[in-house]
């Protein structure tokens, strides 16, 4: 998937949200401040403390009790799916130092000097390296973030030059983080699989070679949270996503369920995993890739690490025929090449779930 010409694109000046604040300026600019109707509608306080999006314990599927206690935390994940997109994985087995370790990384990355962060740029139509991804004009609202993303896997994606030299640990904590998630991602595959009523194997063999890279978002507080937007809301493009939220960062996933924005608490050594589009079209929409955005918090900042696993670019995607009926629930979705898809999604801005319509049978 080679990147956009670069020299057809103007995206203006790019304004780094670090550097931004050190200059304490007295108001946002404007480049950042979103209209009233894209802030949207959050849940009420007291709604919030009832509205958490389900938690699956992996304990209870690797090693579970009774085959009984299985089933029924299979069917937790199946109405998960369904019914949020969204859910937190506890037990899930990764040492605490893996994931800590990043973390550190991450951060420490983000706080070395622009120039020294610079030397790693994505260049305006790519998706790899520091700065902000899905610009594509001089009129888009930025984002209230810093990125950094990297291709990890296959091989072939990888840009080396875009690795860092600094923190020096950087490189190691990312390949030991890197395979402790790929683990995870093909195990809840399974566990997806069988929820599906499917075997177990269903997707690790449909998906072949698959694909696996990183994004570390950077939130820096803002002293208006409410006129800005952290993330701009989309689907993921992925089959899976799995999101790290360091340990001090403030509260900032939001998911939109029933048209009202539902933060996301994160729990102590917990995981958010979602649903990406690629699994709501071989699912046939049965399991939903739903819409989230990330919000910024007037004193605290926000850091997370965000694993994005797909299918690898070779695959034909279409919905599976085991959920398909012409009768009862006629298919959705074309089918269509992942690798095309990957290239349309990181050449459009993030737009809720527009990237889909790419796929969607329209009657
Ligand atoms: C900033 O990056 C993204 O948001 C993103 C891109 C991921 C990728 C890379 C950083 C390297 C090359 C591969 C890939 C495109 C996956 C989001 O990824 C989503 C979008 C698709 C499609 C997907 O599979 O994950
Ligand atoms: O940082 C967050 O909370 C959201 C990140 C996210 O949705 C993404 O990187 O795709
Ligand atoms: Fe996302």
């Amino acid at each position: 998937m080679s990147p956009l010409p670069i020299s057809s694109i103007r995206i203006g000046k790019i304004e780094d949200v670090q550097e931004l604040i050190k200059s304490k300026p007295n108001k946002v600019p404007e480049r950042f401040i979103r209209e009233a109707n894209e802030r949207g509608v959050l849940v009420s306080l007291k709604t919030q403390l009832h509205h958490h999006i389900p938690v699956i314990d992996l304990s209870k599927l690797s090693k579970p009790h009774t085959h009984d206690n299985f089933l029924f935390e299979i069917l937790k994940l199946s109405q998960a799916c369904e019914d949020w997109g969204f859910f937190q994985v506890i037990n899930h087995g990764i040492e605490v130092e893996v994931v800590e370790d990043i973390e550190n990384v991450a951060k420490e990355f983000f706080e070395l000097p622009l120039e020294e962060k610079k030397k790693y740029p994505m260049e305006p139509g790519t998706v790899q390296g520091y700065g902000q991804a899905f610009i594509f004009s001089e009129d888009q609202k930025l984002d209230w973030c810093n990125m950094f993303a990297l291709g990890v896997h296959p091989p072939t994606i990888r840009n080396p030059k875009l690795w860092p030299s600094k923190p020096a640990r950087f490189s190691e904590s990312l390949e030991d983080y890197s395979k402790e998630i790929r683990k995870l991602c093909k195990r809840l595959l399974e566990y997806i699989a069988i929820s599906l009523g499917l075997k177990e194997e269903r997707f690790e063999e449909m998906f072949g070679e698959a694909v696996q890279a990183v994004r570390m978002n950077y939130y820096p507080p803002c002293s208006s949270p409410d006129l800005v937007l952290g993330l701009s809301p989309h689907s993921d493009g992925s089959a899976l996503t799995v999101l790290q939220q360091s340990k001090n960062s403030c509260v900032g996933l939001q998911i939109l369920k029933d048209n009202t924005w539902v933060p996301v608490l994160p729990l102590p050594n917990a995981l958010v995993i979602n649903i990406g589009d690629t699994i709501e079209v071989l699912t046939n929409g049965k399991y939903k890739s739903v819409e989230h955005r990330a919000v910024t918090n007037r004193e605290r900042e926000r850091l997370t690490i965000v694993t994005f696993y797909a299918p690898n670019y070779e695959v034909e995607i279409e919905p599976m025929g085991e959920l398909v009926d012409d009768e009862t629930n006629p298919c959705k979705y074309r089918s269509y090449n992942h690798g095309d898809y990957s290239y349309h999604y990181v050449s459009n801005k993030l737009q809720g779930k527009k990237s889909l319509d790419f796929a969607k049978i329209l009657n």
